[in-house]
């Protein structure tokens, strides 16, 4: 019997039976269904010092399946996390750990919060004795060749890549619950295809013309401090980056050409301003024949009708990032204009949750079993 069976067994020998001798299939997850509110989970944070990682503390802290959350760092192991964020200082207690495979198997998920490179490799020693949600971008694009020339580095291997699910939550449920590794997408492309999957879908827009400009926090960069972030750089400022070479691009386009049933390429212009949280993405598109803002509004209440995270305003009604700060929804709403034929889509998410640890929480509680919004389902601090 392995540890996790062993800890499973030994925790929950008097008041689960049968818990133990289940694999990782889908008796498990109607298991771990059955036992909503057990809290027998153990998640590990790869990367917990960083700004994805803290917010799946934040998250995972208030999960009612989690029961113990482990913290893994490359830095700062015998560290205390309130040594990192004296915020939780007296509510997570738990001391950095060395990041080693063998260990990390004994969990049941384990998180990869960590820079481009760490989970190619991680994550290969992992699957499937454990479930891997991995928030950086080493497992989104199916190419490798693609990958190299937008990373500028080598890819993972390529049986990983095959494997790996994109994990855009409202799409391939099936697919992301009976998967063993998890490619959580990046943050613009969260905002950005939430925002244009009913146009794209139903060739509402044609999508060579397709324009996108995105705005982000500077959360977005990470913890560690840049001349590109940093306060008197920052401050007082706004500013375009990474003109035309964007690593988010290509998986914008590599879901859209899914979804179009064609090679579809974007412009995609990405910004920094001046908040700590949150993204908004304006699309531009020309309209295809025979659409009016009833049928498109009808398009996206019918889309989004059955999805917790993404709330569709009323038309022309568009949200602001503050709006949705905090938590995981996705908020959005469209304008068209009559004298152009083009739609204006405008959507809006955290970055941080919806656009990464959110999100990851949501597909985990889709690996499970668990109702969707586990965890997750917070208001908008505000103002
Ligand atoms: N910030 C955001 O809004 C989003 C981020 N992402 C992606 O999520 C991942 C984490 O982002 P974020 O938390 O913002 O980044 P941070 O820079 O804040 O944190 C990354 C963490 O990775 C750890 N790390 C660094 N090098 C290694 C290594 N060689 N092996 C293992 N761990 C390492 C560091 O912790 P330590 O030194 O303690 O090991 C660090 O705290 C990145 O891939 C990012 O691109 C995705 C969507 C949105
Ligand atoms: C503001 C800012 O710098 N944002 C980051 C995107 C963060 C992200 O999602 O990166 P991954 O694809 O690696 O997960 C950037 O533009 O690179």
């Amino acid at each position: 019997m392995n540890q996790k069976k062993r800890f499973q067994q030994k925790k929950y020998k008097n008041t689960v039976a049968l818990i133990y001798i289940h694999t990782y299939n889908n008796t498990q997850q109607k298991m771990y269904k059955d036992r909503t509110g057990c809290k027998f989970m153990k998640a590990a944070i790869v990367g917990a010092t960083g700004y994805g990682g803290i917010e799946l503390i934040r998250l995972l802290h208030n999960h009612q399946e989690i029961e113990h959350i482990a913290v893994f760092s490359s830095s700062q192991e015998g560290k205390t996390m309130a040594q990192s964020y004296p915020h939780v200082t007296e509510i997570i207690d738990e001391t950095l750990e060395t990041i080693d495979a063998a260990t990390l198997k004994e969990y049941d998920v384990v998180f990869l919060s960590t820079p481009p490179g760490v989970s190619a490799e991680l994550s290969a020693e992992l699957v499937p004795e454990t479930k891997v949600i991995d928030l950086s971008g080493d497992l989104r694009l199916k190419r490798s060749d693609i990958y190299e020339a937008w990373y500028g580095r080598k890819s993972a291997p390529n049986h990983l890549l095959q494997q790996a699910v994109y994990g855009l939550s409202e799409w391939k449920k099936e697919s992301i619950k009976n998967t063993s590794l998890l490619s959580n997408p990046g943050c613009y492309p969260t905002a950005i295809l939430l925002g244009l999957a009913p146009l794209i879908q139903e060739g509402a827009i044609q999508p060579e013309y397709l324009i996108i400009d995105a705005k982000s926090g500077t959360t977005g960069a990470g913890r560690s401090p840049s001349a590109m972030t940093h306060f008197s750089e920052m401050n007082d400022n706004f500013k375009v980056y990474k003109v035309n070479e964007h690593k988010h691009t290509p998986e914008i386009e590599q879901q859209l050409s899914d979804w179009a049933n064609k090679e579809v390429t974007v412009t995609f212009t990405p910004h920094l301003v001046p908040m700590t949280r949150g993204i908004m993405a304006t699309m531009y598109a020309p309209l295809t024949e025979g659409w009016s803002t009833e049928k498109i509004t009808a398009l996206y209440e019918s889309v989004y009708a059955d999805q917790p995270f993404v709330r569709v305003r009323e038309n022309g009604t568009f949200p602001f990032t503050k709006e949705v700060y905090g938590t995981n929804y996705c908020d959005m709403s469209f304008s068209i204009d009559e004298r152009t034929g083009r739609i204006t889509v405008v959507s809006v998410i955290d970055n941080l949750v919806k656009g990464a640890s959110g999100q990851a929480v949501q597909n985990m509680n889709l690996m499970f079993g668990f109702e969707e919004g586990t965890g997750l389902n917070t208001i908008p601090i505000y103002p």
